[in-house]
């Protein structure tokens, strides 16, 4: 198989990729689920004309003299509005979300009356319509406010609340299952032998899937027998995982036997290999109605390879609008070298000029082992195919890390 682009291995993994269905969640549990229907106001907001200040509910044209003076014929209380009808001359005690009475045009603010007994004395004119919310300013009954789709955001929340819903349709959260392989593999603060490596890739990787509204399965780490990988992938399919996520063996060598151990299970490889770096070895397949992302085990090719397919997959299956990683320009903060055929993924530090101007500096040294420096990027800086020498100073495209 010849190496695949990297658009078109995206293309594959998202093919067919639906919304999962939808259930209902208390707002408090919405907090960045995504939005399965538009969500139509229930209600008016404000449902009448109400004060946005505490003072006196009067008629504008009976208040615009300094000096007037006015009676107060009684009081809005909160929740329970003014029966009567502000005649001239008269006010009504208000307080700030009270009702505006009948008759009543303008709010005229306390210190800006002296009160005596019943009565007060304007001291600074009213204007009409003043210190009023005028009924539906913010929305009204049947406004469609968040459309669905929408990744909900905290403030998204007191809006539902706002329009009468007390909880909101959102799509099922994506299961993802990941299974680590490697005989060499440790677990992390356990004492590792010669020769043997710490398991490190699953913990970014979950936290990665989790931070995109994902439900996270850890099958731990499978040794390296197409026995030990076919049994992480049955206990994926049977937790219903709809994403599979395996780590390492997915290259050339004596001992990479994931690619053998999916295609026995039934996988249907819609491919292996991308004219990508780091991660060229990465495959995908489906296995009835899971995919299955075969990740590189080299860390920085498994974290970057999850970056830029598992979180658009997670995205689609999760029902979101937007699922693709957005581009942002930047200069280069150093020379770069003229580019292979793989599509390259230089993890890059970002520096802002002090006219705002975003400068990208690839770090030292891109080798696909490298934690420190994947951890210390907070981009990549990507570069075509081909692409020619490039001075520092030039612009370039990069993807921003998650912080
Ligand atoms: N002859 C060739 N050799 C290699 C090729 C090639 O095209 N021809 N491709 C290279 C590239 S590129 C990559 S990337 C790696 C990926 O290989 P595997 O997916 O088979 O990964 P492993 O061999 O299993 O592991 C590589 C490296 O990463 C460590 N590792 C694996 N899993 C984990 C984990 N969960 N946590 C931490 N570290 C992990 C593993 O110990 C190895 O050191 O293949 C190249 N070779
Ligand atoms: O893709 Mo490998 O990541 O070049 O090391």
């Amino acid at each position: 198989m010849a190496l695949m682009p990297v658009a078109d291995a995206l293309a594959a993994i998202l093919a067919g990729a639906e919304a999962l269905p939808e259930e209902m969640v208390a707002l408090d549990a919405a907090h960045h689920r995504i939005l399965a229907r538009d969500v139509a106001a229930r209600r008016t907001q404000p449902p009448q004309a109400m004060s946005a200040m505490d003072g006196y509910a009067v008629r504008a044209a009976d208040a615009a003299g300094i000096g007037a003076r006015l009676k107060v014929i009684g009081e809005v209380a909160a929740g329970r509005p003014f029966e009567r009808k502000v005649g001239q001359s008269e006010a009504v005690r208000i307080f700030t979300g009270g009702v505006i009475p009948d008759g009543a045009d303008a709010v005229i603010i306390q210190e800006d009356t002296a009160a005596e007994g019943d009565h007060i004395t304007i001291t600074e004119a009213a204007v009409r319509g003043r210190h009023i919310r005028a009924a539906g300013v913010d929305f009204r009954e049947g406004d469609i406010l968040l459309k669905r789709g929408r990744c909900l955001s905290d403030r998204d929340l007191s809006l539902a609340a706002g329009m009468n819903y007390p909880e909101l349709a959102v799509h099922r959260r994506p299961k993802v299952a990941v299974l680590a392989t490697g005989d060499e593999l440790v677990m992390p603060g356990e004492n590792p032998g010669p020769g043997q490596i710490v398991y490190s890739n699953g913990y970014g990787l979950r936290a990665l899937a989790r931070a995109e509204g994902a439900d996270v399965v850890d099958l731990g780490i499978a040794a390296d027998t197409v026995a030990a990988t076919t049994q992480g992938i049955r206990r994926a399919r049977e937790t219903d995982a709809d994403i599979l996520i395996t780590m390492g063996g997915a290259s050339v060598g004596d001992h990479d036997l994931v690619k053998r151990s999916l295609e026995a299970e039934g996988v249907a490889m819609a491919f292996w290999r991308i004219a990508m770096r780091p991660g060229k070895p990465m495959m995908h397949g489906r296995l009835g109605p899971m995919r299955v992302i075969g990740l590189p085990g080299n860390p920085v090719s498994s974290y970057v390879c999850g970056f830029l397919f598992l979180v658009p997959l997670i995205r689609a299956l999760s029902g979101r609008d937007h699922v693709h990683h957005v581009r942002e320009s930047a200069l280069l903060g150093r020379d770069l070298a003229a580019n292979d055929q793989r599509e390259d993924y230089l993890r890059a530090r970002l520096e802002a000029r002090e006219d705002g101007t975003l400068i990208a500096v690839p770090v030292n040294h891109q080798d696909s082992s490298l934690l420190g420096n994947l951890a210390a990027a907070q981009a990549l800086v990507l570069r075509p195919p081909f692409a020619p020498a490039a001075p520092k100073g030039s612009s370039c495209e990069l993807l921003r890390l998650p912080e």
